[in-house]
């Protein structure tokens, strides 16, 4: 399998404080990988990194065997799905659902024209019928809950059939229905073959969708472990990344992390 995405001895520097440092992490094809890490550990400036909106201080960078630095990365960007919270507030609040997400297929947040090809528009209504949203086509972005608009970005990020999947914390803001809905469609989009490669960033290990493979564990913008989920996702790993006594337990496909009382 090639990598979708190769970071060698990457650092991204402001202000003379390095919020990646020294990465080297590669994802191959097919791979789905969570980035777990406490506040402020460099979790979003990575993701930058691998949708080519952020260049590293040093360090090479590979997104779909393109060298950051080296390829136009208008042309690379389309390939690339991302769905997050900056993006989001990119997107025109008056937009409606359908449109939202048809704009993605035109390398665009806003609409600019009336018109779209209804070979787009079919895209778009499957992409938003998978994620549940088929009964909110005419609804506008702001109107909506904030797990409707998680979902629509979602939606959007498939949009332009991405060979990988960049999610920042999709689950954050959610409440438990919404979450476990989420979780629960992500899983299903992580067990399809034909579904891009991924990378999510969340805050807990109960987000973590089935079907997910890796985990990348991130502290103070370098690497603390990184593999197979089964193998790095330990009680004695999770301490060490936040800092406390966790003891965390697998139940079927799905993970859960509490602290040790204090005595
Ligand atoms: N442009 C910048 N200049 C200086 N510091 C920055 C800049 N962007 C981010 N930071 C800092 O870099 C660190 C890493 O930020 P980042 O958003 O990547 O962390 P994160 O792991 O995603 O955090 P969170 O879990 O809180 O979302 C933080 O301390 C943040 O304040």
């Amino acid at each position: 399998m090639s990598d979708v995405l190769e970071l060698v001895d990457v650092s991204v520097v402001r202000g003379g404080r390095a919020l990646v440092d020294q990465v080297s992490w590669s994802v191959a094809e097919g791979e789905r990988w969570v980035i777990l890490g406490p506040n402020g550990a460099g979790k979003t400036t990575l993701l930058n990194v691998a949708s080519s909106y952020l260049f590293p201080t040093t360090g090479t960078v590979q997104i779909l065997g393109e060298k950051l630095g080296a390829v136009d990365v208008f042309e690379l960007r389309p390939r690339v799905g991302v769905a997050g919270s900056a993006l989001a507030a990119r997107l025109p609040r008056s937009q409606t659902v359908l449109q939202t997400v048809l704009t993605a297929a035109y390398g665009v947040t806003a609409g600019w024209r009336e018109q779209y090809d209804e070979v787009d528009e079919q895209r778009a209504r499957a992409f938003l019928d998978r994620l549940g949203m088929s009964g909110h086509l005419d609804r506008t972005f702001g109107t909506l809950s904030e797990g409707e608009r998680k979902r629509t970005q979602i939606a959007r990020a498939m949009m332009t059939d991405p060979e990988l999947l960049l999610l920042d914390e999709p689950a954050a803001g959610l409440d438990l229905g919404g979450r476990e809905d989420l979780v629960r469609r992500l899983g299903r989009l992580a067990r399809d073959p034909f579904a891009p490669s991924m990378i999510m960033v969340t805050h807990h290990v109960e987000e973590i969708p089935p079907g997910f493979t890796h985990l990348l564990l991130i502290q103070r913008g370098g690497i603390l472990a990184a593999g197979p989920l089964g193998e790095v996702l330990t009680s004695a790993n999770l301490s060490r990344c936040f800092g406390l006594p966790l003891v965390v337990e697998q139940q079927g496909d799905r993970y859960t992390a509490k602290g040790l009382p204090l005595t």
